[in-house]
């Protein structure tokens, strides 16, 4: 048995290449990522454009991933293992369990399927019609998102609906700006491939997507779950002025803390501006500038 952990080449959905951690077992190479610390196992599957999840294991017979079928193998293989490296590397979280679970994604799911999900087990990519969605794990933001879904579900449990979701939804965009921090926009590497310069959603102007970002503009809606993706722009919004006014380091420590720790399956936004404010005075004081400029951020999206 000559077992091994290897590194292949690899062409991303955007054509560019990407050094990956793969794996050679009897004679093929798999997208099986064991060099992580603590166990996390990345693997990478194919749904073959039906529906049934995981699919089976991408493989290739000399560890140089180029055709253009599996692009989204790779991307959503690599940037799994960037957002691994994050939790860990900024957040001292093993896996998005915090005890080193396997981080899991199957690719063409479906057929000209325009979007991505965490289905409470793994993480799921369609490969977008080509007009609306490129395949979607060829965006490091998207991948975050997913995953993001899944460490909420793990810690804060915000239920998918009305303002808990709203959240829910906000921090898995907060989470994407994080590990995309290149720009305001979500999902811009793989959104409409045929116009440049626009995303999904956008944490700067919400507005510019049809998301409110003023608690007087909260859409009281039954539908998408009371409106996640669109009054998401509402914490989005605060979390833009938060990250504006301190920066990047500071905010990601204040969202960490405040998901791990203080949000709970029902809080609404008012208890995550006291979250949020809670977890800036553990970490900087309640005098600092840095508490001043969260509680500014959600008095100037209207939240109390
Ligand atoms: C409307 C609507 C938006 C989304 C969404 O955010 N999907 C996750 C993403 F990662 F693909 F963006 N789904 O339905
Ligand atoms: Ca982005
Ligand atoms: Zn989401």
């Amino acid at each position: 048995v000559t077992d091994a952990a290897t590194t292949g080449r690899g062409t991303g959905v955007n054509g560019d290449t990407k050094t990956l951690n793969t794996y050679f077992s009897n004679g093929t190479y798999y997208l099986y990522d064991t060099t992580k610390p603590m166990s996390g196992i990345i693997q990478t599957a194919t749904a073959q454009n039906r529906s049934t999840l995981p699919g089976v294991y991408s493989t290739d017979a000399d560890n140089a991933w180029t055709a253009s079928n599996q692009r989204a193998d790779v991307d959503a293989h690599y940037y799994a293992g960037v957002v691994y490296d994050y939790y860990y590397n900024t957040h001292n979280r093993n896996s998005y369990d915090n005890r080193g679970a396997s981080i899991t994604s199957t690719v063409h799911y479906q057929t000209n399927y325009n979007n991505a999900f965490w289905n409470g087990s793994q993480m799921v990519y369609g490969d977008g019609d080509g007009t609306t969605f490129a395949p979607l794990s060829g965006a490091l933001d998207v991948v975050a998102h997913e995953i993001t879904h899944a460490v909420t579900e793990r810690t804060a449990g915000l239920q998918y609906q009305n303002q808990s979701g709203a959240l829910n939804e906000s921090m898995s965009d907060v989470f994407g700006y994080f590990l995309d921090p290149n720009d305001w926009l979500l999902g811009e590497d793989v959104y409409t491939p045929k116009v440049s310069g626009d995303g999904l959603r956008s944490l700067s102007n919400p507005e510019s997507y049809g998301q409110p970002s003023t608690m007087s503009n909260y859409v009281n809606t039954t539908s998408d779950n009371g409106g996640v993706h669109i009054n998401s722009g509402i914490p989005n919004k605060a979390a833009y002025y938060t990250i504006s006014s301190i920066g990047k380091a500071q905010a990601e420590k204040i969202y960490y803390r405040a998901l791990t720790t203080y949000l709970t399956p029902t809080s609404n936004f008012s208890n995550a501006k006291s979250a949020l404010l809670q977890a800036a005075s553990d970490l900087y004081g309640s005098n600092s500038s840095t508490y001043n400029a969260v509680r500014s951020a959600w008095d100037r999206v209207g939240v109390n």
